[in-house]
Protein backbone atom coordinates (compact mmCIF):
# COMPACT_ATOMS: atom_id res chain seq x y z
CA UNK A 1 0.00 0.00 0.00
CA UNK A 2 1.38 3.49 -1.11
CA UNK A 3 1.62 5.28 2.29
CA UNK A 4 0.47 8.74 1.19
CA UNK A 5 -2.27 10.73 0.76
CA UNK A 6 -4.20 13.58 -0.77
CA UNK A 7 -4.28 16.31 1.51
CA UNK A 8 -6.32 19.40 1.71
CA UNK A 9 -5.98 21.12 5.00
CA UNK A 10 -4.74 19.63 8.61
CA UNK A 11 -5.56 22.76 10.80
CA UNK A 12 -5.81 23.18 14.72
CA UNK A 13 -9.24 24.47 15.76
CA UNK A 14 -12.29 23.84 18.60
CA UNK A 15 -14.60 20.33 17.44
CA UNK A 16 -17.59 22.01 16.30
CA UNK A 17 -19.80 18.69 15.84
CA UNK A 18 -20.57 15.84 17.97
CA UNK A 19 -20.03 15.25 21.48
CA UNK A 20 -16.54 16.10 21.69
CA UNK A 21 -17.78 19.63 20.55
CA UNK A 22 -15.91 22.41 22.39
CA UNK A 23 -12.66 20.50 22.20
CA UNK A 24 -9.58 21.14 20.87
CA UNK A 25 -8.43 19.17 18.49
CA UNK A 26 -6.30 18.51 15.11
CA UNK A 27 -8.24 18.28 11.65
CA UNK A 28 -6.91 16.13 8.59
CA UNK A 29 -8.92 16.92 5.63
CA UNK A 30 -8.65 14.52 3.07
CA UNK A 31 -8.96 15.70 -0.44
CA UNK A 32 -11.97 14.09 -2.82
CA UNK A 33 -15.70 12.42 -2.34
CA UNK A 34 -17.69 10.86 -4.27
CA UNK A 35 -20.87 11.90 -2.85
CA UNK A 36 -22.04 15.33 -3.78
CA UNK A 37 -24.56 16.77 -0.98
CA UNK A 38 -26.09 19.67 -2.11
CA UNK A 39 -25.12 21.51 1.31
CA UNK A 40 -21.83 20.40 1.52
CA UNK A 41 -19.57 23.01 3.15
CA UNK A 42 -16.41 21.27 2.27
CA UNK A 43 -16.88 21.23 -1.75
CA UNK A 44 -13.39 22.97 -2.05
CA UNK A 45 -12.23 19.45 -0.61
CA UNK A 46 -13.72 17.98 -3.77
CA UNK A 47 -10.24 18.57 -5.88
CA UNK A 48 -6.92 20.18 -5.51
CA UNK A 49 -4.97 19.41 -2.53
CA UNK A 50 -1.54 17.54 -2.02
CA UNK A 51 0.25 14.39 -2.14
CA UNK A 52 1.93 14.28 1.37
CA UNK A 53 3.68 11.09 3.05
CA UNK A 54 2.19 9.58 6.14
CA UNK A 55 5.02 10.28 7.71
CA UNK A 56 4.87 14.08 6.80
CA UNK A 57 1.65 14.36 7.94
CA UNK A 58 1.95 12.15 11.30
CA UNK A 59 4.89 15.17 11.73
CA UNK A 60 2.22 18.44 11.21
CA UNK A 61 -0.29 16.31 13.80
CA UNK A 62 2.16 16.05 16.27
CA UNK A 63 3.27 19.59 15.93
CA UNK A 64 0.17 21.26 17.39
CA UNK A 65 1.04 19.35 20.76
CA UNK A 66 -2.79 18.40 20.89
CA UNK A 67 -3.73 14.85 21.88
CA UNK A 68 -7.58 14.69 19.84
CA UNK A 69 -7.96 13.93 15.99
CA UNK A 70 -10.65 14.22 13.63
CA UNK A 71 -10.01 12.87 10.57
CA UNK A 72 -12.55 14.26 7.58
CA UNK A 73 -12.74 15.96 4.07
CA UNK A 74 -13.99 15.39 1.57
CA UNK A 75 -14.70 12.17 2.36
CA UNK A 76 -11.87 10.44 4.37
CA UNK A 77 -12.61 6.57 3.92
CA UNK A 78 -12.27 6.97 -0.15
CA UNK A 79 -8.29 6.60 0.30
CA UNK A 80 -7.22 2.92 1.79
CA UNK A 81 -4.04 4.27 2.88
CA UNK A 82 -5.93 6.16 5.81
CA UNK A 83 -6.18 3.06 7.52
CA UNK A 84 -2.50 3.24 7.91
CA UNK A 85 -2.71 6.73 9.51
CA UNK A 86 -5.59 5.73 11.65
CA UNK A 87 -2.68 2.70 12.96
CA UNK A 88 -0.03 5.34 13.39
CA UNK A 89 -2.06 7.46 15.32
CA UNK A 90 -3.82 5.16 17.62
CA UNK A 91 -0.80 3.43 18.32
CA UNK A 92 0.74 6.83 19.16
CA UNK A 93 -2.28 6.94 21.64
CA UNK A 94 -4.51 9.99 20.20
CA UNK A 95 -7.63 10.63 20.45
CA UNK A 96 -9.07 9.83 17.33
CA UNK A 97 -12.60 10.27 15.30
CA UNK A 98 -13.72 10.06 11.58
CA UNK A 99 -16.37 11.77 10.18
CA UNK A 100 -17.77 9.78 7.39
CA UNK A 101 -20.61 9.92 4.64
CA UNK A 102 -21.72 6.92 5.37
CA UNK A 103 -20.87 6.01 1.55
CA UNK A 104 -17.71 3.67 2.18
CA UNK A 105 -18.02 0.51 5.09
CA UNK A 106 -17.04 0.91 8.20
CA UNK A 107 -16.03 -2.10 9.74
CA UNK A 108 -12.71 -1.96 8.52
CA UNK A 109 -11.87 1.38 10.48
CA UNK A 110 -9.52 0.49 13.41
CA UNK A 111 -11.73 -0.40 15.92
CA UNK A 112 -9.92 2.66 18.23
CA UNK A 113 -11.37 5.07 16.47
CA UNK A 114 -14.63 6.68 17.13
CA UNK A 115 -16.31 6.64 14.06
CA UNK A 116 -19.06 9.60 13.16
CA UNK A 117 -21.25 8.29 10.63
CA UNK A 118 -23.40 10.57 8.89
CA UNK A 119 -26.96 9.10 7.21
CA UNK A 120 -27.73 10.84 4.77
CA UNK A 121 -31.45 11.72 4.36
CA UNK A 122 -33.69 12.29 1.09
CA UNK A 123 -32.94 16.31 1.04
CA UNK A 124 -28.95 15.37 0.90
CA UNK A 125 -29.86 14.34 -2.49
CA UNK A 126 -27.02 11.03 -1.61
CA UNK A 127 -29.50 8.47 -0.19
CA UNK A 128 -29.28 6.29 -3.06
CA UNK A 129 -25.39 6.50 -2.23
CA UNK A 130 -25.54 4.83 1.34
CA UNK A 131 -23.75 1.47 2.53
CA UNK A 132 -26.74 0.87 4.75
CA UNK A 133 -24.56 -2.56 6.36
CA UNK A 134 -22.81 0.38 8.25
CA UNK A 135 -25.79 1.44 10.34
CA UNK A 136 -25.57 -2.21 12.07
CA UNK A 137 -22.03 -2.01 12.02
CA UNK A 138 -22.84 0.76 14.66
CA UNK A 139 -21.11 0.54 18.30
CA UNK A 140 -21.02 2.21 21.76
CA UNK A 141 -18.09 4.46 21.12
CA UNK A 142 -19.23 5.70 17.40
CA UNK A 143 -22.03 8.12 16.64
CA UNK A 144 -24.74 8.91 14.06
CA UNK A 145 -25.70 12.23 12.37
CA UNK A 146 -28.21 13.43 10.53
CA UNK A 147 -27.58 16.32 8.47
CA UNK A 148 -31.28 17.90 8.21
CA UNK A 149 -32.49 20.27 5.59
CA UNK A 150 -36.36 20.41 6.33
CA UNK A 151 -38.82 18.93 7.99
CA UNK A 152 -39.87 16.78 5.80
CA UNK A 153 -36.08 15.36 6.30
CA UNK A 154 -36.53 16.09 10.13
CA UNK A 155 -39.73 13.38 9.77
CA UNK A 156 -37.82 11.11 7.73
CA UNK A 157 -34.87 10.83 10.15
CA UNK A 158 -37.25 10.92 13.54
CA UNK A 159 -39.00 8.07 12.24
CA UNK A 160 -35.82 5.54 11.19
CA UNK A 161 -34.79 6.79 14.92
CA UNK A 162 -37.90 5.53 16.36
CA UNK A 163 -37.99 2.48 13.84
CA UNK A 164 -34.46 0.92 14.32
CA UNK A 165 -34.32 2.22 18.10
CA UNK A 166 -30.85 3.84 16.80
CA UNK A 167 -30.13 5.70 20.56
CA UNK A 168 -29.80 2.57 22.13
CA UNK A 169 -26.91 1.80 19.48
CA UNK A 170 -24.70 5.08 20.07
CA UNK A 171 -25.39 8.48 20.64
CA UNK A 172 -27.78 10.17 17.62
CA UNK A 173 -26.66 13.32 16.23
CA UNK A 174 -29.56 15.68 14.60
CA UNK A 175 -28.16 19.15 13.13
CA UNK A 176 -29.60 21.36 10.57
CA UNK A 177 -27.65 22.58 7.41
CA UNK A 178 -26.60 25.95 8.10
CA UNK A 179 -28.48 28.80 7.18
CA UNK A 180 -31.33 26.17 5.61
CA UNK A 181 -33.24 25.02 8.75
CA UNK A 182 -33.17 27.02 11.71
CA UNK A 183 -31.60 25.74 14.36
CA UNK A 184 -34.58 26.78 16.91
CA UNK A 185 -37.45 25.21 14.65
CA UNK A 186 -35.37 22.03 14.84
CA UNK A 187 -35.03 22.12 18.30
CA UNK A 188 -38.93 23.20 19.03
CA UNK A 189 -39.38 19.86 16.96
CA UNK A 190 -37.40 17.53 18.99
CA UNK A 191 -38.52 18.69 22.34
CA UNK A 192 -42.01 18.15 21.13
CA UNK A 193 -41.62 14.64 19.99
CA UNK A 194 -39.30 13.89 23.23
CA UNK A 195 -36.82 12.37 20.54
CA UNK A 196 -33.84 11.00 22.26
CA UNK A 197 -31.64 12.53 20.46
CA UNK A 198 -28.77 15.35 20.65
CA UNK A 199 -29.46 18.84 18.65
CA UNK A 200 -25.95 20.74 17.51
CA UNK A 201 -25.24 23.23 15.48
CA UNK A 202 -21.81 23.67 14.17
CA UNK A 203 -19.86 25.79 16.91
CA UNK A 204 -16.78 26.44 14.54
CA UNK A 205 -19.52 28.34 12.44
CA UNK A 206 -20.66 30.24 15.10
CA UNK A 207 -17.39 31.50 16.22
CA UNK A 208 -15.77 32.07 12.80
CA UNK A 209 -18.30 32.07 10.20
CA UNK A 210 -18.40 29.52 7.25
CA UNK A 211 -14.21 29.09 5.74
CA UNK A 212 -11.93 26.88 5.39
CA UNK A 213 -9.37 26.17 8.21
CA UNK A 214 -11.88 26.28 11.33
C1 LIG B 1 -17.92 18.01 5.20
S1 LIG B 1 -18.37 16.43 5.79
C2 LIG B 1 -16.85 15.49 5.58
C3 LIG B 1 -16.94 14.07 6.03
C4 LIG B 1 -17.87 13.15 5.26
N1 LIG B 1 -17.80 13.34 3.85
C5 LIG B 1 -19.30 13.30 5.74
O1 LIG B 1 -20.17 13.72 4.98
O2 LIG B 1 -19.51 13.01 6.93
C6 LIG B 1 -18.40 16.63 7.61
C7 LIG B 1 -19.75 16.85 8.22
O3 LIG B 1 -20.23 18.14 7.85
C8 LIG B 1 -21.60 18.03 7.59
N2 LIG B 1 -22.01 19.16 6.75
C9 LIG B 1 -21.58 19.44 5.50
N3 LIG B 1 -22.14 20.58 5.05
C10 LIG B 1 -22.94 21.03 6.04
C11 LIG B 1 -23.79 22.17 6.17
N4 LIG B 1 -23.92 23.06 5.18
N5 LIG B 1 -24.45 22.34 7.34
C12 LIG B 1 -24.33 21.43 8.34
N6 LIG B 1 -23.54 20.33 8.28
C13 LIG B 1 -22.86 20.14 7.13
C14 LIG B 1 -21.70 16.69 6.89
O4 LIG B 1 -23.02 16.21 6.82
C15 LIG B 1 -20.81 15.86 7.79
O5 LIG B 1 -21.54 15.43 8.92
N1 LIG C 1 -14.08 23.19 13.91
C1 LIG C 1 -14.50 22.24 13.07
N2 LIG C 1 -15.11 21.14 13.59
C2 LIG C 1 -15.49 20.17 12.70
N3 LIG C 1 -16.04 18.98 13.00
C3 LIG C 1 -16.22 18.30 11.85
C4 LIG C 1 -15.77 19.07 10.78
C5 LIG C 1 -15.74 18.58 9.39
O1 LIG C 1 -15.66 19.37 8.45
O2 LIG C 1 -15.84 17.36 9.22
C6 LIG C 1 -15.31 20.27 11.32
C7 LIG C 1 -14.71 21.46 10.80
O3 LIG C 1 -14.55 21.69 9.60
N4 LIG C 1 -14.31 22.40 11.73
S1 LIG D 1 -20.27 13.24 1.80
FE1 LIG D 1 -19.41 14.86 3.12
S2 LIG D 1 -17.76 15.83 1.89
FE2 LIG D 1 -18.95 14.55 0.50
S3 LIG D 1 -20.39 15.97 -0.42
FE3 LIG D 1 -21.44 15.06 1.37
S4 LIG D 1 -21.01 16.43 3.12
FE4 LIG D 1 -19.57 16.96 1.44
MG1 LIG E 1 -16.74 21.14 8.34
Amino acid sequence: MREELRITEIFHSLQGETSRMGLPTVFVRLTGCPMRCGYCDSAYAFTGGKTQSIDAIMQQIRSFSCNTVCVTGGEPLAQKPVHLLFKRLCDEGFDVSVETGGGQPIDCVDPRVSRILDIKTPGSGEMHNMHWPNVDAVTAGDEIKFVLVDRSDYEWARDKVIAEKLNERAPVIFSPVWETLKPVDLAEWVIADKLPVRVQVQLHKILWGEKPGV
